[in-house]
C-alpha cells in the first residue's frame, strides 16, 4: 500500500457477514505496498489480509484470485483467497472490489545473502512449474506497449537525458524477439518485500503483477531487487546463487543464458518507469512509503554499461 480507501471496523464487520470467517477482532491499515489498500484483519477464526483494489482492472481479478488458489493448492506457500458465501472470491467494499486472503507468517529479508537468493530462486522456479497447469491467462499490462506509451506520458516531467535513455532502451528492447524464450505465467514482482520468511520457509505475496510473459524476465525482475548492491550494481555472487536455486527445478536454456542481460535491462526499465509513475503521478493516500526511482535509473545504466559481467553471472 498503502491506504487509499479507509475502512472502519463497522465496514469490515459488514463485509464479514458475507463470509464464514467469524467476527472481527482487529483491523489495521498497512503502510507497505503501493498499488492497493491493504489491511490486516483478525477475526475469531484466524488472521487474514483485506485488500481493496485501487487500480487493478476488475475483470482481471478472477485471474489473480484463481492463480493464488491454484498455487496454494499446489504446494506453493502463498495467500489462499477466501470464498464468500455466494462462492465468489471478490466482493465490494466502499465502492472498491475487495477480497480477503489468508495472512502469511514471517518477515521479509531486506538484506539477503546468497543462501536467501538461492532459496528465492527455487521458490520462483517452483511457482513457474506449478503455474503450467493453471488454465487461465492474462496479457502483461506493463509490457512493451505500456513502456512506450508511458514514456510519452511521463516525458514532460523528465529531463532530456532521462527521456533519451528511456527512448533508446525501448528501441533496444523492441529489437529482441521474445518468442524464442520459454513463456508461461510469471509473478512479475518478486521483490524482497514480497517474500515473507517464516517457520515453513519463504511465502510469496502480491500477485497483482502476474501475467503471461517470458519466464527469464521474471528471474531478472527478481535479480534486480535481490542481487544488487546499494550502489545499484549486480552482485555476481548473489545472482549466481539465485540462478542456481532456480535451476534446481528448471534449468535455463542456452538462449536464455544469452538473453539474460537483455532481460535484466528490461526489468530495470519496467521498475524505473513504474516508480516514475508512483512519484510524478501520486494517488491520494493516507499511508504510503515512497519508492526510490533514481536507484532504478542507475541500475539500468549499470546494466547497459556492464553487459559482459551480466552475461557471466548466468554462465
Ligand atoms: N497475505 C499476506 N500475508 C501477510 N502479509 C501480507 C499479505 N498480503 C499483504 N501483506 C502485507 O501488506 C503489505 C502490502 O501488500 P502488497 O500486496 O505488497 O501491496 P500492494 O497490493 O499495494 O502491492 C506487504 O508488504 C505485507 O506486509
Ligand atoms: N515492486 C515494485 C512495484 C510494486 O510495489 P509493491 O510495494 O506494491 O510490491 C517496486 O518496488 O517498484
Amino acid at each position: 500500500m498503502s491506504v487509499y480507501t479507509p475502512v472502519t471496523d463497522a465496514d469490515a464487520s459488514a463485509l464479514l457477514e458475507h463470509y464464514t470467517l467469524g467476527e472481527l477482532e482487529l483491523l489495521e491499515g498497512i503502510a507497505q505496498g503501493i498499488e492497493n489498500s491493504n489491511f490486516f484483519l483478525t477475526t475469531t477464526t484466524g488472521r487474514y489480509v483485506l485488500t481493496l483494489f485501487e487500480s487493478v482492472p476488475r475483470e482481471d481479478l478472477p485471474f489473480y484470485m484463481g492463480l493464488m488458489d491454484h498455487l496454494a493448492t499446489h504446494d506453493i506457500l502463498c495467500p489462499a483467497p477466501m470464498k464468500r458465501d455466494d462462492g465468489a472470491f471478490v466482493g465490494e467494499l466502499n465502492g472498491k472490489a475487495a477480497a480477503i486472503v489468508t495472512r502469511l507468517e514471517g518477515e521479509p529479508h531486506m538484506h539477503p545473502d546468497a543462501d536467501d537468493c538461492r532459496a528465492t530462486g527455487r521458490i520462483l522456479a517452483a511457482m513457474h512449474v506449478a503455474s503450467i497447469e493453471y488454465d487461465a491467462g492474462l496479457a502483461n499490462a506493463k509490457g512493451q506497449e505500456w513502456r512506450e506509451h508511458f514514456a510519452q506520458v511521463a516525458a514532460p516531467r523528465l529531463s532530456r537525458a532521462e527521456n533519451d535513455l528511456i527512448a533508446s532502451e525501448n528501441r533496444y528492447q523492441a529489437m529482441h524477439d521474445d518468442s524464442v524464450l520459454p513463456q508461461s505465467i510469471i509473478h512479475g514482482d518478486l521483490f524482497r518485500d514480497n517474500v515473507l520468511w517464516g517457520e515453513q520457509g519463504g511465502g510469496v505475496i502480491d500477485f497483482y503483477f502476474a501475467c503471461d510473459d517470458v519466464l527469464l524476465y521474471d528471474l531478472a525482475i527478481t535479480a534486480n531487487d535481490w542481487c544488487v548492491t546499494r550502489e545499484a550494481a549486480l552482485d555476481p555472487a548473489r545472482a549466481k546463487a539465485l540462478i542456481a536455486g532456480y535451476e534446481t527445478l528448471r534449468p535455463l536454456t542456452e538462449l536464455e543464458r544469452e538473453l539474460w542481460p537483455v532481460m535484466l535491462r528490461r526489468a530495470a526499465l519496467r521498475t524505473w518507469l513504474g516508480r516514475i509513475g508512483y512519484n510524478h503521478f501520486p494517488r491520494d493516500s493516507h499511508m504510503t512509503i515512497p519508492k526510490d526511482h533514481e536507484f532504478s535509473r542507475r541500475l539500468l545504466v549499470h546494466h547497459i554499461e556492464h553487459a559482459r559481467e551480466l552475461q557471466e553471472s548466468a554462465a
